[in-house]
Parts: C-alpha cells; structure tokens; sequence
C-alpha cells in the first residue's frame, strides 16, 4: 500500500471579515492514515475541512487533494475562488458535514439511488451496494420512509452512506459520531479502520476524544483558529506529561497554568491549623 499523501493544506488561512476561521494551518493526510482535528467549540476544526473538502475558500494558502491544487499565495483576506473544475474531485472525495442534514422528502434509498446515478455507478452494482451499505448500517428497515421522519443518528447513517457509496479515496466526515447510539459507533469505528486498510484517507473532526483516541493515527489540537500541536496519541501524551489526549490537549493549549493556579488556590496556607 502507498503511503502518497492525499491531502495537504500549506499555510492555510480563512477569515470572515474580522473573525479569524483559522490561521497557517499546515495539514497533511497520507494514504491509509486517520487523522483527527481535536478542539473546542469554534476553534477552526469545520473551517479547515470544509476548505479541504473545496467547500470553502481560504484567504490564504494552498491546498492539495488528489492531483487538484488551489488556494492563494497573495496576502490578502479576500478569500479566492474555488477552481471551477473542482467538481470533478467530489466523486473521489467523500465528505460528511457536522449538520444533520438530508433532503428531507426523500427516502434514505431514493437519495442512495441519486447518488449513485450522480457518480454514475453501474445501476445493479449501485442496487447491491446500497443494500449493503443500508444493512450495515442497520437503516434497511427505515428505507422507504422519507427522511423527514428520521432521527439525528439515522440522518447521520445516510450521510455516511451517501459519502461512502461512490468508494471515495479521500474521506472527510465532521463529527462522525454525533447522534449516534453506542452500538453504531463501534461500527463507525470498524468502517473508519476498512477504509483506512483499503488506503483511503481519512480526515475528521471530533469533540468525542475516546472514539478519536480508538481511531486515529495522528491527531491536530486545533485551538483559537490554529493549530497549537500535532502527533500521534503517544507522542502528544509524552510531550506534555499528560495521561491521556484531553490533558495533552490541555497541556498544549496552555491548561497548565491553570492546574498550577489550582494548586496555589486550594493549598493550605503555611500557619493554618487543620
Ligand atoms: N460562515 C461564517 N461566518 C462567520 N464566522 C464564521 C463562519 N463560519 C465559522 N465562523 C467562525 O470561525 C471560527 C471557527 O469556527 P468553526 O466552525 O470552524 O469551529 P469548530 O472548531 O468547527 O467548532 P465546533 O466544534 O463548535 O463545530 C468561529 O469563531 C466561528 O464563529
């Protein structure tokens, strides 16, 4: 299996008006690799995949995925506009967005069908895949209905299937255990390692730091629109003396200090009695 990276971000650089989305992000994801955007609300995490995933413009920087480049060099805060032909990467790119949305007066089979017939899969090849994605995904029962009936976590399955169907090379999925029961995310698990063995690159981002532990290889701490630290777990966990990713998170964000003043708040003063 090759180990080419597929998806590259160099300096990457978003801003709506003053509001920084994120700043120099530099980003790399290898064939066969996992790799995890950790951080708080509002840190940067959604607006570094979606301009990886030719959904949004940076301001500044270039991005790579596949063979399509794009982005800007100049200093500007004007964000560029997107390659035209970007289009023609979405059938390599699977992407799930963070919000639950589906086309509501759909069913879950209608909208597989149209995205299958998109990416012009064969039809019967298309009819057994979606099978196979429905019942993995324990949906077969609800795929008649329309979606509009469906819960977060059923929305969430159908993303997922509807990313997944056209066998994308690069994945890219926001939030992927949002609204799921704990059942289906040991299969979300399980999916993210097939793709990965079968040399797929995987992009996401989570606040669920034990799922994320469990998958990925490597991990950005996205923190105040940049990227404050990245590693594999181990790596992290050493550097900042930490026990497990959310302390390193802490630690690498500047947490530290805050321990310290803990301490310092809630010591015993020297002459008190106890
Ligand atoms: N369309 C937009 N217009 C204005 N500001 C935006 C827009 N999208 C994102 N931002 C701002 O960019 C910053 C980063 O937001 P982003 O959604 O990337 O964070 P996040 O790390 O994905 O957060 P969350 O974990 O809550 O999804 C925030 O300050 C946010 O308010």
């Amino acid at each position: 299996m090759t180990n080419a990276v597929l998806v590259e971000a160099d300096g990457v650089t978003r801003w709506f008006g003053e509001v920084p989305g994120i700043q120099d992000a530099d980003l790399k994801v290898r064939a066969g690799e996992i790799v995890a955007l950790v951080g708080p609300n509002g840190a940067g995490k959604t607006t570094l995949m979606n301009i990886v995933a030719g959904i949004l413009s940076p301001s500044r920087g270039r991005v790579r995925v596949l063979d399509y480049t794009w982005g800007t060099a100049p200093e500007s805060r004007r964000p560029a506009p997107l390659p035209p032909d970007l289009w023609r990467l979405r059938r390599h790119l699977g992407f799930v967005p963070a919000s639950h949305e589906v086309p509501e007066f759909l069913t879950a089979r209608e909208f597989l069908r149209f995205i299958a017939a998109l990416y012009e899969n064969p039809r019967s090849e298309a009819e057994s895949a979606i099978e196979r994605w429905l019942a993995y995904l324990d949906l077969s029962g609800a795929a008649d209905r329309l979606m509009k009936g469906y819960s977060h976590g059923m929305r969430k399955k159908v993303q997922l299937a509807a990313a997944l169907l056209p066998r994308p090379r690069v994945f890219i999925c926001d939030e992927p255990t949002s609204g799921l029961d704990p059942a289906t995310v040991v299969l979300v698990r399980d999916l993210f390692h097939a793709l990965a063995q079968q040399g797929v690159a995987v992009l996401l981002a989570t606040h669920d730091l034990p799922f994320a532990e469990k998958v990925a290889d490597r991990f950005y701490f996205v923190h105040s629109s940049r990227i404050a630290a990245q590693g594999s777990a181990e790596e992290l966990k050493a550097r900042y003396h930490a026990s497990d990713l959310a302390e390193a998170f802490l630690f690498a964000v500047g947490g530290g200090e805050r321990r310290e003043l803990l301490r310092e708040l809630v010591a015993h003063q020297p002459n008190e009695t106890p």
